[in-house]
């Protein structure tokens, strides 16, 4: 019998493909999820109690996995049930997917963590671990800055509790999970309003303590780990880099999918391009990052996985600083010409002129303003770049379609 001893933060499509499914491998813990905002999702799970079936879609064939773990689902707006579960004594772990932008200082993350452990602390129900599974470099790190930032404001005597008491654990998460479409609802059929649809491969390496428990996710497969870091930058700039290059040039070619993108020679050669250039700066053996991009290419080229271009442009000015700008400063830095950075930042640069997938960022508008001259824009996104003449005007001749050599 699972009882809640989990709360999440974030009940999308990604959470019920990876975390939910470790989870799924220890039958004493069960997950209570709530959305981000809206009601939609946790009242049709509810309906369900909270049983969905997980689409594992591999290049031939699917497996339909019962998922089980989740046992109850709330809306984001109750903000009263999110306290007092966070306040459970018998709550060992809150995991968060929230997407990159929720961790602004003062933003949805900081705020919901915040009341939350407030409560535990006033019920004295002891220490708890919190584990961000967003792709944002040092997630731990980021989740307890934020934390501690807005805690220290409110109550002092808060912020020393949260110090003593609540462990932010880093992890590095992997599993694409594109959004479930009503076509998708339609072609998994039987009562399951809401399937998720998830490829085979699978990856969770976290890195922390964990005070009060934790489910046995290893028997999922999840690596315990001293360091993340290396795992972490190896997913960030291959992985999501990658993706980020193919959404802004893949779309602009007219491609909807990834697997259609990398499916053009001129993107696979672009991805090659990028991917020479990162892994120089991902700390890990060259024979592991040789079996990542084989792999990556596999995932990438899944035809049954219709993960569109558009949901991944989403939200760039808040990826590009994360996935790119690492390794064109460092490329830079080393005299390199950094073809493959300036191509992203190109094609970022041209899908806010209106090129390929729509534009869909709250961050965007200033960059938007900007997107004429290239040294505006890194003004803003990188101004320690925006003296590179020689940078501005390849990445220049990139938009104009013409390859600059250095
Ligand atoms: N989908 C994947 O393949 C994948 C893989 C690895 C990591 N992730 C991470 O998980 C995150 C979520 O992915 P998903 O596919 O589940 O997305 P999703 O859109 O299905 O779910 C995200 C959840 O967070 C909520 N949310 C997002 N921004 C918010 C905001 N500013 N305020 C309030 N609520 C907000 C949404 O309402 C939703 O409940 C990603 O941003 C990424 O960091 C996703
Ligand atoms: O989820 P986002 O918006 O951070 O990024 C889009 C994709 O790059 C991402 O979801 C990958 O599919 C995922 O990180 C794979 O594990």
């Amino acid at each position: 019998m699972r009882a809640v001893r989990v709360v999440h933060l974030g009940l999308g499509g990604f959470f019920r493909a990876h975390q939910a499914w470790y989870t799924g491998f220890d039958d004493e813990w069960g997950i209570a999820a709530f959305t981000g905002r809206s009601a939609g999702l946790a009242e049709t799970l509810t309906r369900q109690d909270g049983r969905y079936t997980l689409v594992v879609r591999g290049p031939d064939s699917d497996d339909l996995q019962v998922q089980t773990s989740v046992v109850a689902a709330y809306p984001g707006s109750d903000a009263a049930t999110w306290r007092s579960l966070v306040a459970d004594p018998a709550v060992a772990v809150v995991t968060i997917t929230m997407t990159e932008a929720a961790y602004a200082p003062d933003g949805v993350v900081a705020d919901r963590l915040v009341a939350g452990l407030s409560a535990r602390r006033l019920a004295g129900s002891g220490p708890i671990a919190v584990v961000s599974c967003d792709n944002l470099p040092g997630n731990g790190e980021v989740t307890a800055r934020v934390v501690h930032d807005l805690a220290v404001r409110l109550d002092p005597a808060l912020d020393e509790w949260i110090t003593g008491n609540v462990s932010f654990v880093a992890t590095m998460v992997d599993r694409i999970t594109p959004r479930t479409t009503p076509a998708d609802v339609r072609e998994v059929g039987g009562a399951d309003a809401v399937p998720v649809i998830t490829e085979p491969y699978t990856e969770w390496i976290l890195s922390g303590e964990f005070p009060a428990g934790r489910p046995a996710w290893e028997r999922g497969g999840a690596r315990f780990v001293a360091d993340v870091v290396p795992h972490e930058t190896r997913k960030l700039l291959l992985l999501n880099g990658g993706h980020s290059l193919l959404a802004y040039a893949g779309s602009a070619l007219g491609h909807e999918t990834v697997a259609a993108a990398v499916a053009d020679p001129q993107c696979r050669a672009w991805l090659d391009e990028w991917w020479d250039e990162a892994c120089r700066h991902v700390p890990l053996p060259a024979d592991e990052l040789t079996a990542y991009r084989a792999a990556l290419l596999e995932r990438f080229a899944n035809p049954r996985i219709r993960h569109t271009l558009a949901q991944i442009a989403a939200d760039g000015s808040q990826k590009i600083p994360i996935r790119v700008l690492p390794v064109l400063r460092a490329e830079r830095k080393a005299g390199r010409r950094a073809p493959g950075s300036a191509r992203i930042l190109a094609a970022w640069i041209d899908h806010l002129r209106g090129s390929g997938a729509p534009v869909a960022d709250a961050g965007a508008a200033p960059y938007a303003a900007r997107a004429g001259s290239v040294r505006d824009v890194l003004t803003l996104l990188a101004p320690d770049l925006d003296g590179d003449t020689e940078l501005i005007a390849r990445t220049e001749g990139l938009l104009r379609g013409a390859e600059v050599h250095g």
